[in-house]
């Protein structure tokens, strides 16, 4: 008999799971009783369309045996099976080959173990077993065989034989350990146990011999015992169950009996509708972002059963873009059980069954929002960027629906504040909504820009991620405010007078900024005096849709269209530094062409824009100082 060795990726996880230092082993039964019940879908869905199988209900379900004196617990099902090569490819190599590089990278920075609430499935047999045994007999077929391994080093696979149709696993439970019982595993109330808290919704029986005791016949106080086999889920799946019957630790452990995420969920709803459309649903949103959240590899999708019965892992209809992180199930009575997906698209029963879970989700943001503030902004921090992307794709047609979820950092509040709270305290005299854009909260604090906006004791919302400013054009205004830059032309501030005294300098100075902006050689479209800055010498404004930050992110994109915003040179005339243009104007051009190059190089630092000539602007620099 040749042993194999596993591929390397499992014969590291494997690794993991012996030496696991996990505190909740126990997730091992759930796992092994999760795919047995797969397995015994895999034969209901075949009965469907194949008249020679018959699927008497009777004769499907699990059972656990326990043998204490030879340390043996087995899990048993009358499911599909697995053929010699199933055998050799389920159980010899890790399906999810994504999830091993994400788990020790994350053991290593969390220092913690956070096995079992990933699908490694099978493998967490290793947790509490030196040896596993699975005996398979696939439908169709009349050969059994026999998976051994230690974990360790390798497996083998041996023809066997076998009555039935069905997987039978047998586990060789660890001996106990100074620091670690194993024992608890052969212990029937324990295993009982264990089945109540993760498996008790599975939709089939799940049978365990059970020790009982009654009194003697003819005696008072003579007890016996006797064994009978008994079930012990109580086999109606979580989401049929009435909500008041349902802890928040039962919505718990179906999230991660489900693999929908690694963290807990956030929150959930349990939704029963029975109306022109029936169906209920269990969904999540979870705590924090998954790892592939934002890459190609993470797939929306709720799963879609009808009736009870699994027909698609992941029905991505069901789910809006903007809400793809929300986890969780859908059961509708309606939908056909062999529906194929591209039916199901354009299923009127589904379509409708969307639109209400979209509802349904909103409402309950919205309510986290008004209601518990604390889970909201954690939920913001880990998705907020999604209903922000959410209110520009599609050329804004979801604007409306997210408008009032987004929130932003808040110059006034210093936390992040929704759009409704702004325009709430917005006085009388204030017209727009203002917002400045930078790379951190930090940076825009700095920005010159802001000075005129917040002497005003006006808020400005700080926009720190990419997509802010690209999903504000979109909705254009909230509750009638347009919004402004602080760094755009004309901030709409102006009183009469500030506005005659400023049309005065422009006039007094237009020959100056006229000579600034040739030696500029039309880098910016204007110099100008600035009406915003209060105590900063010189900033960027700019004209037109296109700002500073919506440049620097077009620009990094690998199709750009070298879409530049319309830059304003802004000098502070009240600066001491302006005298000294004027001064250069009057008697020295070539101090002018310095000065002027310095305030242009210093308006392109603050924004964190690159310098077309940084050596230039060194050498200038040092012109200044000598
Ligand atoms: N009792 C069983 N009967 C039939 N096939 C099984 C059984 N147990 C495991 N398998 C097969 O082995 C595969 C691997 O199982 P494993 O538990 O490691 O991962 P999974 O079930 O695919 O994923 P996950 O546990 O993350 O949902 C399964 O997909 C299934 O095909």
């Amino acid at each position: 008999m040749v042993k194999k060795e596993f591929k390397a990726e499992s014969k590291r996880l494997l690794e993991m799971m012996i030496n696991s230092i996990y505190t909740q082993k126990e997730i091992f039964l759930r796992e092994l009783i999760s795919n047995s019940s797969d397995a015994i879908d895999k034969i209901y869905y075949r009965a469907l369309t194949d008249e020679s199988i018959s699927f008497d209900s009777d004769n499907y379900f699990v059972k656990i045996d326990i043998d204490k004196e030879n340390r043996l617990l087995t899990i048993t099902d009358t499911g599909i099976g697995m053929t010699k090569e199933e055998l050799e490819a389920n159980l010899g190599t890790i399906a999810k080959s994504g999830s091993l590089a994400f788990k020790t990278e994350n053991e290593l920075k969390d220092g913690h173990d956070i096995i079992g609430q990933f699908g490694v499935g099978f493998y967490s047999a290793f947790m509490v077993a030196d040896h596993v045994t699975v005996t398979s007999r696939a439908l169709d077929s009349g050969e059994a065989y026999v998976w051994r391994s230690n974990g360790a080093d390798g497996y083998t696979i041996e023809e066997a034989t076998k009555e039935s149709v069905g997987t039978t696993i047998e586990l060789k439970i660890k001996e106990n350990t100074e620091d670690e019982s194993y024992d608890e595993f052969l212990e029937e109330y324990r295993i009982q146990s264990i089945i109540k808290k993760y498996s008790d919704f599975i939709r089939y029986p799940i049978k365990m011999d059970v020790t009982n005791r009654n009194l003697k016949e003819g005696t008072e106080d003579e007890w016996e015992e006797f064994t009978e086999e008994k079930t012990i889920n109580s086999l109606v799946p979580i989401w049929r169950k009435n909500k008041s019957e349902l802890k928040d630790e039962d919505y718990e452990n179906f999230y991660q009996e489900k693999h929908y995420g690694f963290d807990k969920p956030l929150t959930h709803l349990h939704i029963s509708v029975d109306g022109a459309i029936r169906y209920q649903s269990i969904l999540f949103i979870p705590e924090s972002m998954p790892f592939d959240y934002y890459s190609k590899e993470y797939e929306k999708g709720l799963e879609l059963y009808s009736n009870g019965v699994l027909i698609m892992n992941k029905c991505a209809d069901l789910l809006p873009d903007y809400f793809s992180f929300v986890k969780g199930m859908v059961d509708s009575e309606d939908l056909s059980l062999n529906i194929s997906r591209e039916i199901l698209q354009h299923d009127r029963q589904l379509k409708m069954i969307a639109k209400n879970i979209k509802n349904k989700i909103k409402s309950q943001l919205q309510s986290l929002l008004k209601n518990e503030r604390e889970k909201y902004e954690k939920f913001y921090e880990a998705f907020g960027r999604q209903l922000k992307f959410g209110m520009y794709n599609d050329f804004g047609a979801n604007k409306d629906e997210l408008k009032d979820l987004v929130m932003f950092y808040s110059s006034k509040e210093k936390k992040l504040v929704t759009l409704a709270e702004y325009v709430e305290r917005m006085p009388e005299e204030q017209k727009y909504i203002y917002y400045a854009s930078g790379d951190s909260i930090e940076r825009i604090d700095k920005m010159p820009q802001t000075e005129m906006v917040t002497d005003k004791g006006f808020e400005i919302l700080y926009f720190t991620d990419d997509v802010d400013e690209f999903a504000i054009k979109m909705l254009m205004n909230y509750q009638e405010k347009e919004f402004k830059s602080v760094s755009s032309g004309d901030l709409g501030l102006d009183s009469e007078d500030t506005q005659e005294s400023d049309e005065k300098d422009e006039q007094e100075y237009q020959e100056l900024f006229t000579e600034m902006n040739k030696l500029l050689d039309s880098k910016v479209k204007e110099v100008r005096a600035s009406k915003r800055l209060r105590t900063h010498p010189v900033c960027f404004a700019t004209d037109g849709e296109v700002t500073i930050e919506m440049e620097k992110i077009l620009q990094a994109m690998p199709d750009n269209q070298n879409v530049k915003a319309e830059k304003i040179l802004e000098i502070n005339t009240e600066h001491e530094v302006f005298q000294s243009l004027v001064q250069a104007f009057g008697q020295d051009k070539e101090k002018l062409n310095l000065y002027t190059n310095l305030l242009y190089n210093q308006a392109l630092l603050i924004e964190g824009l690159p310098l077309q000539d940084p050596v230039q602007f060194t050498n200038d620099m040092c012109k200044v100082m000598v």
